[in-house]
């Protein structure tokens, strides 16, 4: 029949480092926190920002530390005159000695209790700043930058891992302090009692720091593994949520479920064994404690009887020997959460290390108003060294054009439309707008000229109204309806429920797709760009909606230059330019009666198959 232990016995063995043939292949991967004081330094420095309060928490610390240590030693002194010493109680007498007593017994609770509220409101901002920094330098980052990471997993930085640190902050810290404090002044005051007893009391110390020592070693890199298992997990759990779709109808749902227990469980295991180890510690301290307390009462009662110490010594050092042991015990307790805050610090300071999209704007420049003149010189592109997605692209668009991109699937449109708003840059040749390089304008005002309407029309949680105020942050209500009214979104949006105000979620789930792509036109009609980037929709829509999603588009393109990856014969036909590409190569390049006139690829897509279900396949 199994019970709790039987099951506890089947957890596998723990990861025995050192011996890496012992240790199971989910283990051998873990790693340290790599920069333990490179960490601590950055921590510093925001913690350095409420240098006053800092010091003010670190003279309470001092405060009680001295307190503590004060407390047990009037008490020696009080026996040793109440059996036979002078009775001066430093010259007190027994009431002013008492009323003192009880003064450091009362102040003692009131430093801790003032540090730690100080404490935990330096430890809230510091985290505060840094998840702010966090944040912000994540929306720094290049596109590329997000195409290797899980969202979750990013997400879990911002919170768990910040929130590790938050923990520590708020009791960890002090209590190291105060710990190493009053070891020290106990290790002082003892000396100067009993050098003998002092040396007694110390014997279990090495045995301390041994096993200290060895469980440390265990349980840093799991605590680190946790972290990182736990931010897999969250990765997992925001890739599913909102794969939903896709999990129902292709009935995944026992994969996904197995996928997430395996993860589940590496959590679970790592934490079991993270938990179990460290929680050696207390009881490891509490026996080596009490073998301590047990050769101080023991040879101490043997020296007081031989008349070598006094009975008031022995009630100092046996109060102190407990005082003594009990930081060392706090310590090695701190030492993991320290650990585990430092693991998380360090995976937030990560990011904060990768580089910024513009970290090389300081010489780019902004451009006030553009024309819209866009120019490709042989430019180049692949996304992977020695990978050439793009080859020798050239063309040129003059102001308020429409360029049709055309071509099957993988060619490299939507490459080609990543490297002109920036996301990517060329690996070779030139790209211009205007006439200037786009290398040497600055990125986010480039792509303020620019505005984009794409397939999958991404809506913000927040009202329609907010959602189309994204194009333009100062536009009126009277500019956003304005924008619905020309996009033929405004028709649609007042017969919703709540109208222009109607609360949309989870990325606009309660409207369709088609009056996504009215909202994203009313967006960009409302910012208003030089260039505009349009990838239509191959998804079918109705005849009503698509006609309105065409009138929207027409209105929106007049007199910008606009890059269609288009599917629409009409949208082609209409265009002044269409450029054909193919595996990364511009393949043909015309109006659409030059194309049919050369007989070439685009003829044949049209006249064979009907450019409508292959252009854009
Ligand atoms: N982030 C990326 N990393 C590596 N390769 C990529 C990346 N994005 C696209 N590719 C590859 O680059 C090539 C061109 O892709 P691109 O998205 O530009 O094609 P497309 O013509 O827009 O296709 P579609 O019509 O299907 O959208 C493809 O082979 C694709 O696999």
């Amino acid at each position: 029949m199994p019970n709790a232990l039987t099951e506890a016995f089947r957890q596998p063995r723990p990861p025995v480092i050192g011996d890496p043939s012992k240790a199971s292949g989910e283990y051998k991967k873990k790693k340290r926190a790599k920069n333990v004081s490179g960490t601590l330094v950055r921590i510093w420095k925001y913690l350095a920002r409420r240098k006053l309060k800092l010091g003010l928490v670190l003279f309470m610390v001092l405060i009680s530390s001295a307190l503590s240590l004060l407390g047990p030693y009037m008490i020696g002194v009080a026996v040793d005159d109440y059996l036979g010493g002078d009775g001066a109680l430093w010259g007190l007498g027994w009431a002013g000695f008492l009323l003192v007593l009880g003064v450091v017994y009362l102040l003692s609770p009131l430093t801790m209790f003032l540090q730690s509220i100080w404490m935990i409101e330096i430890a809230q901002e510091t985290v505060y700043r840094m998840r702010v920094d966090l944040f912000s330098h994540l929306h720094k980052l290049p596109i590329p930058f997000f195409g290797k990471r899980q969202q979750g997993e990013l997400m879990s930085r911002v919170t768990n891992d910040m929130e590790n640190v938050s923990g520590t902050l708020n009791s960890s810290a002090i209590q190291i302090f105060s710990s190493i404090l009053i070891l020290f002044g106990t290790l002082g005051v003892m000396l100067s009692l009993s050098p003998l007893l002092t040396l007694l009391t110390f014997i279990v110390v090495p045995l301390m720091a041994l096993g200290m020592r060895w469980i440390t070693r265990r349980t840093g890199p799991l605590f680190k593994e946790r972290q990182s298992n736990l931010g897999d997990l969250n990765g997992y759990i925001e890739e599913t949520l909102s794969g939903q779709r896709i999990i129902k109808a292709f009935s995944q749902e026992d994969r996904v479920k197995r996928e997430f227990a395996e993860r589940n469980e590496r959590i679970r295991l790592s934490g079991f064994w993270a938990q179990t180890i460290s929680g050696m510690i207390p009881k490891l301290m509490n026996s080596l404690n009490n073998l301590s307390f047990a050769l101080v009462a023991g040879i101490g009662g043997i020296l007081a009887i031989n008349g070598q110490v006094t009975i008031g010594v022995i009630i100092v050092f046996v109060e102190y020997a407990r005082q003594f042991t009990r930081p060392l015990n706090d310590l090695a307790n701190q030492w993991n959460t320290l650990l585990s805050a430092i693991a998380g610090a360090e995976r937030v300071f990560e990011i904060m290390d990768e580089e910024v999209e513009n970290k090389d704007e300081g010489q780019a420049s902004k451009l006030d108003k553009i024309e819209g003149a866009v120019k490709f010189e042989d430019v180049s592109f692949g996304y992977d060294e020695g990978q050439t997605t793009l080859s020798d692209i050239s063309f040129e668009a003059k102001p308020g054009e429409t360029i049709a991109l055309v071509g099957p699937t993988g060619a490299g449109k939507t490459t080609l439309i990543q490297l002109l708003s920036r996301f990517y840059d060329a690996s070779s040749g030139r790209i211009t707008i205007d006439g200037r390089e786009i290398g040497s304008i600055q990125r986010e005002n480039l792509r303020s000229h620019m505005a984009f309407v794409l397939q999958d029309t991404f809506l913000f949680e927040g009202t329609i109204r907010e959602n189309i105020r994204y194009g333009r942050l100062d536009a009126t209500d009277e500019e956003i309806e304005e924008a619905a009214k020309l996009a033929n979104a405004h028709s649609f949006i007042v017969r919703l429920q709540g109208g222009y105000d109607k609360k949309l979620t989870n990325g606009g789930s309660g409207i369709s797709q088609g009056q996504k792509q009215l909202l994203a036109i009313a967006r960009a009609m409302l910012a208003d760009p030089a260039i505009l980037v349009l990838d239509e929709a191959t998804s079918s829509i109705d005849t009503v909606t698509e006609i309105k999603i065409q009138q929207g588009l027409q209105r929106l393109m007049k007199g910008r230059t606009s890059f269609v990856i288009a599917h629409r014969l009409n949208t082609i036909r209409q265009a002044d330019q269409i450029l054909v590409l193919k595996d990364g190569g511009l393949l043909e390049h015309g109006s659409h009666d030059e194309l049919l006139a050369q007989g070439g690829f685009y003829s044949g897509l049209y006249n064979g198959q009907g450019v409508q279900e292959e252009a854009g396949d």
